[in-house]
């Protein structure tokens, strides 16, 4: 395998420190500077700091170099992966993409594999996702991923060639159920900080999880999701991380809307947006996912934390 990891953010740098274990990666970011930065220092200092390169990671911004792979992790913020992928679609036909972001277009209402999928037909498209903070993976800690592909022998060569002796990844077929894993725990995170940051109590915030899950398998189903898929790592696994520790960006930002404080606004929230997106999902589906509906709110400033509360509470009683 000749891989790259497009995208040097701090997962795409993590995943490149992990993968290097295997044999040469190439790290390619968008921006020259950042590029040379990173190459000059072995490390990247802006979004990873702490975690040295191995000799075997080219870093470039050079496109060709990332063409010139035949797997490419593609670590891109979700909102921004699908205008991507349509500037660069023709160099990368018939190759190996795995989507390693976590999230649902705004505009388009696609997971990242649908939008690889939308830009590049001719791909063999996967999703790596589940539990895993950057600095964790690059730590080489032990982690455990969920590696979803349609094609049975494809999806099984990927999971033999981005194993490493720490990070464990485990085969799905459902490629649905783990894009919305991944997508919805962050937005379940920003709920679960509000209410940690308001003091609504962690009692509250246990409410906030389990009934979240329910809204993610209410969901799964109805776009086609295997429900086994949400009680797995990337989704009954991530969301368990993802709302209880405050390594979690979007934990945090929800932590700061519930205590009213700022927030730099430049850090990747991923659930911020996909709640919209949930939320027209659900709206388009017909499905009550009354807590996406108060993050998306909460996000955008629409409604305080109280508020949000309020509404909750405010639903009439029901069967679990
Ligand atoms: N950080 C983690 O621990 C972690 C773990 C698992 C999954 N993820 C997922 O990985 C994805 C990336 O997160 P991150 O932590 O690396 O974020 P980050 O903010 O550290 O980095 C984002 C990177 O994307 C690049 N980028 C932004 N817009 C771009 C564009 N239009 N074209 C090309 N590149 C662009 C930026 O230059 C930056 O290098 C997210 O979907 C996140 O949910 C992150
Ligand atoms: O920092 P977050 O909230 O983007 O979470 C990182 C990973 O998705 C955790 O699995």
């Amino acid at each position: 395998m000749k891989l790259a990891v497009a995208g040097a953010g701090a997962f795409g740098t993590g995943l490149a420190i992990s993968l290097a274990a295997n044999g040469p990666v190439t790290l390619w970011a968008r921006d020259a500077d950042a590029a040379a930065e990173i190459s000059k220092a072995r490390e990247n200092v802006q979004r990873l700091p702490g975690h040295p390169l191995p000799e075997n990671i080219n870093v470039t911004s050079n496109l060709a170099a990332l063409i010139d792979a035949d797997t490419i992790l593609l670590a891109i913020p979700a909102q921004k992966l699908g205008e991507w992928l349509k500037v660069n679609a023709d160099h990368f036909a018939d190759k190996r993409l795995v989507a390693c972001c976590k999230g649902i277009d705004q505009s388009t209402l696609r997971g990242p594999v649908a939008q690889i999928e939308a830009h590049v037909p001719s791909a063999i498209c996967a999703m790596l996702t589940g539990p895993s903070f950057a600095a964790d993976i690059a730590n080489h800690l032990p982690t455990a991923l969920t590696l979803a592909c349609n094609d049975v022998d494809e999806g099984a060569y990927l999971q033999a060639c981005l194993s490493t002796p720490t990070l464990r990844l485990y085969l799905s077929q459902d490629v649905i159920g783990a894009e919305l894993g991944g997508a919805l725990k962050n937005v379940i995170a920003i709920a679960c900080g509000v209410c940690m940051g308001a003091g609504f109590g962690e009692s509250a915030r246990a409410a906030v999880i389990t009934r979240g899950f329910a809204e993610m398998r209410r969901i799964g189903t109805a776009l086609g999701a295997d429900p086994e898929t949400l009680t797995g790592l990337s989704g009954f696994g991530d969301l368990a991380l993802t709302c209880t520790s405050d390594g979690s960006r979007n934990y945090r930002f929800g932590l700061s809307i519930g205590s009213a404080q700022d927030f730099d606004t430049a850090t990747t929230v991923e659930g911020a947006a996909t709640a919209v997106s949930v939320s027209n999902l659900a709206q388009k589906h017909d499905l009550d996912l009354p807590i996406c509906r108060v993050v998306a709110d909460l996000a955008s400033g629409k409604i305080d934390p109280e508020t949000a509360l309020a509404t909750l509470l405010a639903r009439p009683l029901r069967k679990e």
